[in-house]
């Protein structure tokens, strides 16, 4: 029994050692490839990609509910915008914050009839956001939108014309709908529609249907 306690114990540290080695191998041909493609810039994508803590929980404020306490708070607690506001990417009706330090902000619970204040996501969503640049009015795809991250983001981004939400999977789409519902006021629902189509049928279904697509 103590063996095989021990081997897999083993097993599982000489297993972690060959997944470090690995990562080392991949990190210095970044590194190597990286800095020869993009030079300067590649010390602050690089930092930003070793520090994973820093971009995995950022914090998405919700334009619908603005609470400058909650505001107050991640400033208190060191987060700071993902964009500062002198950048050309800051927007007004955007505000997502990240932190370098470990841990995560709390997710908000449900609260029957009030929208929450904040969606906690991956601050790559947002980054997915600004590059599509939607223009108000626009019409807009979300083609695989479970659970809604970028959908919300979208909406606080611009006002989109029509924002299409599709996911396939039934129980992820009640979560989408579920998140909808938690973040967008019930006066703008009627620019958002749902459908649970399998995402690669839509451009046959409804060619040219949309100005802009992200996923
Ligand atoms: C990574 S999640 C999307 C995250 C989401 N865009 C967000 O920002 O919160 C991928 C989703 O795509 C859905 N999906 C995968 N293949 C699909 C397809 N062919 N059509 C529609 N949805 C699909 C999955 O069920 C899953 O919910």
């Amino acid at each position: 029994m103590l063996f095989c306690h021990l081997l897999s114990k083993l097993e599982t540290k000489s297993k972690t050692k060959l997944q470090k080695k690995i990562c080392q191998v991949v990190l210095s041909h970044f590194e190597k490839q990286y800095s020869k493609e993009l030079g300067e810039v590649w010390n602050s994508i690089s930092q930003v990609l070793s520090t994973p803590q820093c971009w995995q929980y950022a914090v998405l404020l919700n334009k619908f509910n603005f609470s400058s306490e909650v505001e107050n708070d991640l400033r208190l607690k060191g987060y700071r915008l993902i964009f500062p506001e002198t950048s050309s990417c800051f927007r007004q009706s955007l505000k997502c914050y990240i932190s370098s330090s470990p841990g995560r902000f709390p997710a908000q619970k449900h609260r029957a009839g009030k929208l929450k204040e904040y969606y906690l996501l991956n601050a790559a969503s947002v980054l997915a956001v600004l590059a599509l640049e939607v223009e108000n009015g626009e019409k807009v795809l979300d083609m695989c939108a479970a659970p809604g991250g970028k959908s919300i983001a979208t909406l606080q981004y611009a006002w989109p014309g029509l924002l299409h939400c599709n996911e396939y999977d039934h129980l992820r789409s009640r979560w989408l709908k579920q998140t909808l519902e938690s973040f967008i006021p019930e006066s703008l629902m009627s620019l958002i529609t749902v459908s649970q189509l399998d995402g690669r049928q839509i451009g046959n279904l409804q060619p040219e249907g949309f100005d802009k697509v992200c996923n």
